[in-house]
């Protein structure tokens, strides 16, 4: 790292946290440096056998060691994490507080944990894992600059970052790429199953599918060209993709996507009033 390392505790061991964690030791974050917290063991078995970090079941005790504390449980149960993380753990305002959880407001999260703190959201997608996260971040105005290089080389180790402007367009981020893994794998799945129909065993199906989608992924990465005109490249004029092509618009693709981010994007609004 460039930044000056620091101890930072991860609050929650769930999907998230384990591709993060995993992808931050992967990108050789040291694995001492870091500490994660959950209420239930083998999670935290896994984590330690696997990436040799420290583990706990005392959320309290992790915060209290750490420069930086990683909020990373559901967003229903933050309003309790916190306020026991205020209770217990001092001087929060010394340290770098980071959220995960999709919705909550910087403005909440003073209310919490006091008026004092300061504090970056990030939003990632758990392909963090492999080291091909996509993250999003905003930061309240007491960030410091060294805070920012330290949380974007942290998440640049897992994948790339994308500072944004402000919370809403947090939550279009978080609809478009922290959802997203789950749209593609849905229509991962949904391929595989139609070449199963036809006759395929699953785990052939299943090898064509990924296959096509990183070889796409990885074109789409490496080329200047439109997304649209790579698709164009494949659609030879009175071919077979045309007629596969002609399906997915006639069910109107566009209009489906539209309506799949606007969804999410509502829920983390609801989600900021609720929690
Ligand atoms: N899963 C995903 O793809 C993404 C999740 N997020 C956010 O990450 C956060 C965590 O999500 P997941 O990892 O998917 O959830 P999860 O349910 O897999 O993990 C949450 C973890 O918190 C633990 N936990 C429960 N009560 C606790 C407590 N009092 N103290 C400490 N830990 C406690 C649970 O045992 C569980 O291991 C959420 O706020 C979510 O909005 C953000 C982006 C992507
Ligand atoms: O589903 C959720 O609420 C979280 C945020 C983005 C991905 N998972």
């Amino acid at each position: 790292m460039t930044t000056s390392p620091r101890k930072i505790a991860f609050i929650g061991a769930g999907n998230m946290t384990q591709s993060i964690v995993g992808g931050m030791v992967k990108s050789g974050y040291p694995s001492e440096l870091i500490y994660v917290s959950n209420p239930s063991q083998p999670k935290l078995d896994k984590l330690s056998s696997e990436l040799h970090v420290h583990t706990s079941h005392n959320n309290a005790e992790v915060a209290a060691t750490a420069d930086v504390i990683v909020l990373s449980v559901k967003p229903q149960l933050m309003a309790d994490v916190c306020a026991a993380l205020r209770a217990e753990v001092p001087n929060l305002a010394d340290k770098l507080i980071v959220t995960i959880a999709a919705g909550i407001r910087i403005e909440k999260y003073r209310q919490y944990l006091g008026d004092d703190i300061r504090m970056i959201r990030v939003m990632p997608n758990t392909p963090s894992l492999v080291g091909k996260g996509m993250s999003g971040l905003v930061a309240d105005d007491r960030v410091s600059e060294d805070d920012r290089s330290y949380i974007t080389e942290a998440f640049d180790g897992v994948g790339a970052t994308l500072w944004v402007a402000n919370e809403d367009e947090l939550d279009i981020l978080g609809a478009v790429a922290g959802s997203g893994p789950a749209y593609f794998f849905e229509f991962m799945a949904s391929l595989q199953k139609a070449a199963t129909a036809l006759g395929f065993d699953r785990e052939k199906a299943r090898q064509m599918v990924q296959q096509t989608a990183l070889g796409a992924a990885e074109m789409a990465i490496a080329s200047e060209l439109e997304l649209e005109d790579l698709r164009k490249q494949v659609t030879s004029k009175g071919g077979s993709t045309a007629k596969g092509i002609e399906v997915y618009q006639g069910a109107d693709i566009d209009d489906i996507s539209a309506n799949a981010v606007k969804a999410a994007v509502q829920r983390n609004q609801e989600m900021a009033k609720l929690f």
